[in-house]
């Protein structure tokens, strides 16, 4: 075959792709026609998931879960977009990891906020200045990020979705010898993520300023020859800086977790969900204790258990943030629920990431 005819084959598969993408989307807008008569939720993470998972079996293997999941969430964003623009604010500036992931959730078509501080995020989502806000909650190899954990305390918003992604550094600068460089500046998580490079790059007296966000760092190191950043090569690209080094992570699997926020959500049962909670229990012996037993009695799973000092009181007190498995709809988990509900604060119930 020549390359025209090759060329001619692609040309028709991406003709066929439209017209069944254009088929799909007035499906979509029955849905969405639907939904609107029920005042039911157009975002529906946990039938995303599911359809993904389903494509991922038949697929032949020439496209990876991850790339089918890539393309899929495009198309979901794009349609949900052309029923109800959604308006989604994340941790900025602009080349963040928050931004990526948002940008992974929500398609390049959304209207995005940049923010400057993960609580402008609660805020905005809060006042209803945006439907949707993404903020980084943990890492694999760091731990939490504890604004987050503070901020989803105090504030009274839901979780929609969990997106993890994995997490890769660079040092940026337009500093030409790094013996010039003098300070680095970061988001303070990124510090620990970044441990061995440093250590081994740098003198111990180098200065390690921590920002809102590796984007925020990119800025403030922008113009200063002494200065770098550690940060996302996108956002080094996006701000113009030089890349020195890359991939500078203390471990290949790095991976980080982020949230998506909303007010009033709650997700169907998937029947492979996450429930979040923060349980501030009565400071007595054994109410952690009695409080994980039942847990226990109920066979229900924890994947994370935080401890957070409570603020605004005297002396030590602390609230906790709980995941476990499962869903508030669920018999075993709603009695739970229901029995300690003068401690617990619900956060939500959604599809777990993988
Ligand atoms: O600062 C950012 O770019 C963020 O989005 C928070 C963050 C920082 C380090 C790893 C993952 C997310």
């Amino acid at each position: 075959m020549t390359l025209d005819e090759i060329r001619a084959q692609i040309d028709a598969i991406d003709s066929s792709l439209l017209a069944l993408l254009e088929q799909r989307m007035d499906w979509v807008k029955k849905v969405g026609d639907l939904k609107k008569s029920n005042q039911t939720l157009i975002y529906r993470p946990e039938r995303e998931k599911a359809i993904i998972e389903r494509l991922s079996t038949l697929s032949e293997g020439k496209l990876s879960p991850k790339a089918i999941e890539a393309i899929f969430l495009e198309i979901f964003a794009v349609s949900r977009h052309h029923e109800m623009p959604e308006r989604v604010a994340y941790l900025g500036p602009e080349g963040s990891f928050t931004h990526q992931a948002a940008e992974s959730r929500f398609g390049t078509l959304s209207d995005y906020v940049a923010l400057p501080e993960i609580r402008s995020v609660f805020e905005a989502v809060s006042t209803e200045r945006v439907r949707f806000g993404v903020v980084p909650i943990e890492n694999n190899q760091a731990g939490s990020v504890v604004e987050t954990i503070d901020c989803l305390s105090e504030f009274d918003l839901h979780i929609a979705a969990e997106h993890i992604m994995p997490i890769h550094f660079c040092l940026a600068s337009n500093s030409e010898k790094i013996q010039d460089i003098k300070r680095i500046y970061s988001k303070d998580i990124a510090f620990r993520q970044c441990g061995k490079f440093l250590k081994e790059m740098f003198p111990p007296d180098i200065t390690l300023v921590p920002v809102a966000s590796t984007s925020q760092a990119v800025l403030q190191a922008k113009d200063d020859k002494h200065s770098a950043a550690l940060c996302a090569p996108v956002a080094a690209k996006i701000h113009l800086v030089p890349i020195l080094f890359e991939n500078i992570e203390d471990s290949e699997l790095n991976q980080t977790r982020f949230l998506i926020l909303a007010k009033d959500f709650e997700n169907q049962l998937s029947g492979n969900d996450t429930t979040s909670i923060i349980a501030k229990l009565p400071d007595t012996p054994g109410s952690l204790a009695r409080f994980l037993d039942d847990f226990v009695q109920a066979g229900i799973s924890l994947s994370k258990i935080e401890s957070r000092p409570l603020k605004g009181q005297s002396g030590f007190s602390y609230q906790f943030i709980i995941d476990f498995e499962g869903h508030k709809e669920q018999n075993h988990v709603k009695a739970l629920l229901k029995k300690h509900e003068n401690h617990v604060k619900w956060l939500g119930s959604f599809v777990k990431s993988n």
